[in-house]
């Protein structure tokens, strides 16, 4: 999916097939709902579920593999038509019925509810191209009080990086210096995103939750805004170059031995979603231990809601409070930790001559 398309190309954006092979083709992702669906089988079994957004219909079939005995595949864009051909060639049209509409304007017979809403919604950086809000929607209409959402739960994270890909490439290209000119395209570009692959050597500090989405309670204004100010400490000496930003999604664990988790990060394997990286104009060499200091916000654009602005401030540390256990070296957190230490040092200390005047009081004792 284009991180650039306009709101009104965005449903017949989903009728270009290739968009839906560059998804199916997506092991991570289409393995991590499988494996949501059929490791909690027993959830499933004779449940009515909805699919929002069914594209091809894959996500509805895994459901009735599993069991379930009626979905509601739910797809605005004219792939609707194709889903329903699926279905037939899996021999799964007496279970799933396919809706051709936006999930906003279906009405079910009866107003009946349904036991779990199923939805890949997912777009760059999570929250990129809203469709969560379409989701929720559907929650609030059409699940039951106890029903679940698959996947019910979301997190997005951030950690400060290296981007040698956009950076180092320019310093010799051709056998010439181009620094000059790849500085004012981050500047041009800084506005913008990238959406590339950043390996999990090239992050430079750890990582911190920016924002956490709770998919059985959050409403849609919950997600107009994200904000987050942080201190990580570089974990190593290198160029500080980028914020890198990446989620994870977090399916119930009902009947299942364990929770499927899908991760987009640096340190699993890669997706279509890659990883979002916000370019620093300027790289900073820093050094271990050092303290990286910013400020990121996420809001959504007045003017489109499927689109939010990332806006990235870089921060002094010493003006910015910070949690412990902090690993950076600024004298405060020094200081800190020093105090930490003896009190603990103290403490150990006084267990210590505690259980030796128990001791000697058994050895009395006796
Ligand atoms: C990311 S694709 C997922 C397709 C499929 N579920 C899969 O996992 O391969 C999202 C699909 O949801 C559809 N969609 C988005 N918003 C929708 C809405 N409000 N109502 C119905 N369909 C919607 C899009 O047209 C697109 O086909």
């Amino acid at each position: 999916m284009d991180i650039d398309i306009p709101p009104n190309e965005y449903f017949s954006s989903y009728e270009d097939l290739e968009v839906h092979r560059l998804m199916l083709e997506d092991n991570p992702r289409t393995d991590a709902y499988r494996q949501a669906i059929m490791s909690n089988k027993s959830f499933f079994k004779d449940k009515i579920v909805m699919d929002v957004g069914c594209g091809t219909g894959i996500l509805s079939i895994f459901c009735a593999q599993a069991g379930a005995k009626k979905v509601y595949a739910v797809e605005a864009s004219d792939l609707a038509n194709l889903a329903k051909d699926i279905v037939k060639e899996n021999n799964f049209d007496n279970v799933i019925e396919v809706i051709h509409s936006k999930v906003e304007d279906v009405i079910l017979p009866d107003e009946l509810k349904v036991d779990a809403i199923i939805s890949e919604w997912m777009g760059f950086y999570l929250l990129h191209e809203g469709m969560l809000d379409s989701v929720l929607i559907a929650r609030d209409k059409f699940l039951k009080e106890d029903g679940e959402m698959f996947p019910e739960s979301a997190g997005i994270y951030v950690a400060p990086c290296s981007v040698p890909e956009l950076y180092n490439k320019w310093t010799n290209f051709h056998g010439v210096s181009l620094t000059t000119f790849a500085k004012q395209l981050r500047v041009n570009k800084s506005s913008k995103p990238e959406i590339m692959v950043i390996n999990n050597q090239d992050l430079i500090g750890n990582e911190v939750p920016m924002a956490w989405i709770n998919l059985k309670e959050d409403t849609v204004n919950y997600l107009d805004c994200f904000s987050i100010t942080h201190v990580a400490a570089a974990t190593k000496s290198a160029k500080y170059q980028g914020i890198c930003l990446w989620f994870e999604c977090y399916f119930p664990q009902i009947s299942s031995d364990e929770q499927v988790v899908l991760k987009t990060g640096p340190n699993s394997a890669s997706t279509h979603w890659k990883q979002t990286v916000i370019l620093l104009p300027e790289q900073i060499e820093v050094e271990e231990q050092e303290p990286i200091a910013f400020q990121l916000d996420m809001k959504r654009d007045l003017s489109n809601s499927r689109r939010y602005n990332l806006e990235f401030t870089m921060l002094d540390p010493e003006e910015v409070d910070h949690p412990l256990p902090c690993s950076c070296h600024m004298t405060k957190c020094i200081l800190i930790k020093t105090v930490m230490l003896q009190q603990e040092n103290q403490m150990n200390q006084n267990n210590k001559e505690n259980s030796n005047v128990l001791e000697d009081e058994k050895i009395d004792d006796e």
